[in-house]
């Protein structure tokens, strides 16, 4: 029944985890990925600078794309504010499927949305379809090759405002150089790079932080 690794990540969450603590599904997740099987969540060391960005920007609307298994939603969410509250977007089923029962598990369900499909099609449905008026911070996490399109369509859609943090985890493996020469370059972020590890692993990796100018 546990045919895919993320399910066998959840049920080691079940078994491991307490209810309706986030802490101990973030700490579950983290020992299974350590100890068993490697599984691309973010993780303790990146995760931790994303604890600190998240903390210092007091966010109240913020966009993840890239769901996954549900470990940077569970770990961002552990942090809101009462009424703050995360869309996270994934285009695959089975990884939404997991990460659906992972938040529920954590008890961090009513902080998070889950939105199944493209980007490219869900980031102009923000406004309209889920009254999203702008992001106070969003942490990009899908495929590499993705991250500079959608950042773009995020200034089109109108969803960035003057200090709108964009937070881009594997900066470096597996990298996303159009990415970081975009908000590098065209004067209309101010941006930050903090150096850390790829999880579970000793590659070196890093968060890139660009905080919209308006
Ligand atoms: O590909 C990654 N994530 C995207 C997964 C699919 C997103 C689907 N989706 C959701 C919404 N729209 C599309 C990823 C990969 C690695 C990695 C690093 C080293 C290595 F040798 C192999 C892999 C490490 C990460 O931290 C990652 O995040
Ligand atoms: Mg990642």
């Amino acid at each position: 029944m546990n045919h895919t690794k993320e399910q066998r990540v959840l049920q080691y969450v079940l078994d491991n985890a307490t209810r309706g603590d986030p802490q101990s599904v973030v700490d579950s997740i983290d020992n299974y990925c350590n100890k068993e099987e490697w599984a691309m969540n973010v993780g303790d060391q990146k995760g931790l600078i994303l604890d600190n960005i998240v903390n210092e920007s007091n966010p109240c609307v913020l966009l993840e794309l890239g769901t996954y298994c549900g470990y940077s939603a569970v770990r961002i969410a552990r942090l809101l504010k009462p009424g703050a509250h995360l869309y996270t977007v994934e285009f695959n089923p089975a990884f939404a499927a997991v990460a659906k029962q992972m938040i529920e598990f954590a008890g961090v369900q009513d902080k998070v949305q889950i939105l199944e499909g493209n980007t490219q099609d869900i980031i102009p449905q923000l406004k309209k379809k889920y009254e999203v008026d702008t992001l106070d911070f969003v942490f990009i996490d899908h495929w590499k090759d993705k991250y500079l399109e959608d950042t773009k369509l995020l200034e089109k859609c109108n969803l960035l405002r003057k200090g709108t943090v964009v937070l881009a985890d594997n900066v470096i493996v597996p990298g996303a150089p159009d990415f970081l020469e975009y908000v590098r370059t065209c004067g209309r972020y101010d941006c930050t790079n903090y150096p850390s590890f790829l999880e579970y692993m000793d590659e070196k990796d890093a968060l890139e932080k660009a905080i919209f100018r308006g």
